[in-house]
């Protein structure tokens, strides 16, 4: 059997009395990318966030490298190998390179959180010479590499990406996609949300589809063609149960 990092089962999920996911399943292998595609509202950064614990689910499983962490606090599942760069920037933009950095690390002891941030520096050149500058003065694509950057910080075995290309110039993403690429030959497990079919699906190894909070497709990226995945954002491809 195929070792699994992460893998969810049953999953029912929602804000008070709305329900957005309904019985969903996602699992995530090391050295593998699934990618998570629907429509807009389809449920994806529910899903994202329900996996972090920020939405608690209401039925279902969430296990993390084996353990379950269906119940366990969004800051422990982050210790315990989870990490969600979030949709838009969330880089602290009045702060430095280096600092937002160690904001990824603030859990670890001293000489840890230095030799992590070494660490990112060698994944990420560009950010070690502009270690001092604001983040805010980095360009939109530095900003989503060292927002990757401060995730990566605690070398989690899981790192989820929700809509990375967002905003960012067609070169720039190709640039995000190819960085996602590596960090799955490191061996993460990466879960890449995305409005970007195309491109998604080029860097995929599993490809789900949700549709009104139903996984309609869940295969390998052979599997799939662009096609397939419209006709279900347009309503004509499979049907949900
Ligand atoms: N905080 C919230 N409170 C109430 N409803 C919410 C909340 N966040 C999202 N929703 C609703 O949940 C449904 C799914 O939203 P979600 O953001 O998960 O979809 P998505 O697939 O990520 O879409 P998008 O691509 O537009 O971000 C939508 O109907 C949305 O209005």
């Amino acid at each position: 059997m195929t070792e699994l990092y992460l893998r969810v089962e049953n999953l029912v999920s929602g804000y008070g009395d709305l329900t957005v996911l309904r019985d969903v399943a996602l699992s995530a292998s090391p050295g593998k990318i699934t990618v998570v595609l629907g429509a807009n509202g389809a449920g994806k950064t529910t899903l994202l966030s329900t996996i972090t614990g920020v939405v608690k689910a209401q039925a279902g499983t969430i296990e993390l490298l084996g353990q379950d962490v269906t119940r366990t606090p969004t800051h422990l599942r982050v210790r315990q190998g989870l990490a969600l760069v979030q949709e838009g920037k969330r880089v602290f933009r009045q702060r430095t390179v280096e600092e937002n950095l160690a904001l990824g690390g603030r859990h670890l002891g001293r000489r840890d959180r230095a030799a992590a941030i070494e660490v990112a520096y060698r994944r990420f050149p560009v950010l070690k010479d502009k270690s001092r500058q604001k983040a805010a003065l980095l360009s939109g694509g530095q900003q989503q590499m060292l927002a990757i950057a401060q995730a990566l910080v605690p070398e989690p075995e899981v790192l989820m990406l929700d809509e990375p290309s967002a905003g960012l110039a067609p070169v720039i993403v190709k640039e995000l996609l190819a960085t996602v690429r590596t960090l799955r030959d490191e061996g993460k497990a990466v879960v890449l949300v995305e409005q970007l079919v195309g491109e998604a699906l080029s860097v995929a190894d599993q490809v789900l589809v949700l549709n009104r909070g139903h996984v309609v497709i869940d295969e390998p990226a052979s599997a799939v063609t662009e096609d397939d995945v419209r006709a279900i954002y347009l309503g004509v491809g499979a049907m949900t149960t």
